[in-house]
């Protein structure tokens, strides 16, 4: 790490007043960070007693996670991460070493996006280094009652609707379906974890399912390029279209479904899947959690017997052939849970690159993929988004192959967002004091500089 690699706009940071950033290590990261504790606590509670080492190691991680909160509630300065399974260790004790040398080492001092990201790196930390619970992940639970809990219901009434248009050979209407699907993406965003952190909260309020529910939405839709990318992506014949995932449930199904479409449409022939490989604010996605929400769908629990899960299993069945016959990819490359921004791809995870070069289009789904493809820094919101994302998509110094086009599908949890038209901000300060970063707003954007 260096300077040179910082944005061109400020950082965002926990030490700024009033900002969403500040409000996430006050308030947001020690409730999720309580949370985990708790989980953990009731885990080992569990332990079969005569598991004594098990038990044993479980006290020490106990330990070292109530003194990760005391850290986080009193802004105390990074710890270097100990060598553990993932390659990414070295890095990060440089981004760590470099921060505390500017005296910018804590959760407060140091930009937003590396605090946050650390804290996760750790909590992966502490469980890779220990014997007994190498595969213990404490959103586990939160994350499938994501999809088999109330949600099931919107799973349901998604798949009726859904799979016959998948099934028919009807195509008529291809433009708007396909504008349609991109919006149950984006809106499936807006039900994510780490927001919506108290128990209480009910997520189906927020899944929309009928097309009057995605219309009435497009009042909150405040940049959308939604046309740029159906006139792109209707040229395409057979390709081969990337989803990196956001979270896991109600989100990531959507995004399957979504997928399956594009299969049977004919536009794609292969999906690639990206997945992140440690557990990852809260509700991303995971391998385990992927291939979890196809097996469940297929198998759904005794509990959802009273739906009637035909569709459901009738469309898992076929992702299950596609993931079988090779046509669906799963990658979890470390990058992605690393605390740099897009635009450092090339230099950091050269060989991902490339691999996206390979592909038609990159949809980045949710708040973390857009901060991290504009770089988390406070651009004058009207910005033009292809600025933003500065070289992010050059021909890769290698192969000279630049990143197919790409789009961000993103509900706003963050005070960071450019391309807005003029005006639009001032309007909504007026009516929403909370726009930027209440995830009622959301943003289609488009970039296809490098691939013209
Ligand atoms: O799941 P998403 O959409 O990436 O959102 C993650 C959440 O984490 C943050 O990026 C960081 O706390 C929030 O801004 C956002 O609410």
């Amino acid at each position: 790490m260096n300077e040179s690699l910082f944005p061109p706009e400020p950082f965002l940071r926990g030490s700024i007043p009033n900002s969403f950033a500040e409000d996430t290590f006050d308030r947001r990261i020690p409730e999720i960070f309580s949370q985990v504790n708790k989980t953990f606590e009731e885990t080992l509670k569990n332990v079969n007693p005569s598991d004594i080492e098990k038990i044993k190691e479980g006290n020490e991680i106990k330990n070292k996670l109530e003194r990760l909160l005391d850290d986080i509630k009193n802004d105390r300065e990074f710890n270097e991460i100990v060598p553990d399974e993932y390659s990414d260790c070295e890095e990060w004790n440089d981004c760590i070493n470099f921060w505390k040398k500017r005296n910018e080492g804590t959760f407060k001092k140091c930009s937003w996006l590396f605090a946050e990201s650390y804290l996760y790196r750790v909590l992966a930390n502490y469980m890779s280094v220990s014997k007994y619970w190498k595969k213990y992940d404490a959103f586990t639970i939160k994350k499938e009652n994501s999809l088999i809990g109330p949600t099931w219901k919107s799973v349901v009434a998604m798949a009726d609707m859904i799979n016959p248009i998948i099934s028919s050979d009807e195509d008529n209407s291809l433009e708007n379906t396909f504008i349609n699907f991109l919006k149950y993406s984006l809106w499936g965003n807006q039900a994510d974890l780490s927001l919506h952190t108290s128990a209480k909260a009910n997520l189906t309020n927020l899944h929309k399912i009928t097309l009057d529910e995605i219309k009435k939405s497009d009042v909150n839709l405040i940049s959308d390029a939604s046309s740029k990318i159906w006139n792109y992506v209707s040229t395409l014949k057979g390709k081969r279209i990337d989803f990196i995932l956001d979270n896991a449930g109600y989100e990531t199904y959507n995004d399957l479904v979504f997928a399956d479409w594009l299969m049977s449409k004919g536009f794609a022939s292969s999906i690639v899947w990206h997945c992140k490989q440690i557990p990852w604010y809260v509700s991303d996605t995971n391998i385990k959690d992927f291939n979890w929400i196809i097996d469940t769908c297929i198998n759904p629990p005794e509990s959802l017997n009273e739906f009637d899960n035909t569709n459901v299993i009738d469309m898992a069945k076929r992702w299950k052939s596609y993931l079988e016959n090779g046509q669906w990819i799963l990658n979890d490359d470390i990058f992605w849970t690393s605390n740099y921004p897009f635009r450092h791809m090339e230099t950091f995870a050269p060989k991902l690159y490339e691999y996206l070069s390979e592909s038609s289009l990159l949809i980045f789904k949710g708040d973390m993929n857009y901060r991290k493809t504009v770089y988390d820094c406070y651009w004058p919101f009207t910005t033009p988004f292809i600025e933003a994302c500065g070289d992010f998509g050059k021909p890769s110094s290698s192969t000279n192959k630049p990143l197919p086009p790409y789009a961000c599908l993103r509900t706003c949890k963050a005070d960071v967002i450019a391309g807005l038209e003029e005006g639009v901000s001032e309007k909504l300060d007026k009516i929403c004091k909370e726009w930027l970063v209440n995830g009622k707003y959301g943003i289609i954007q488009y970039n296809d500089k490098y691939s013209n």
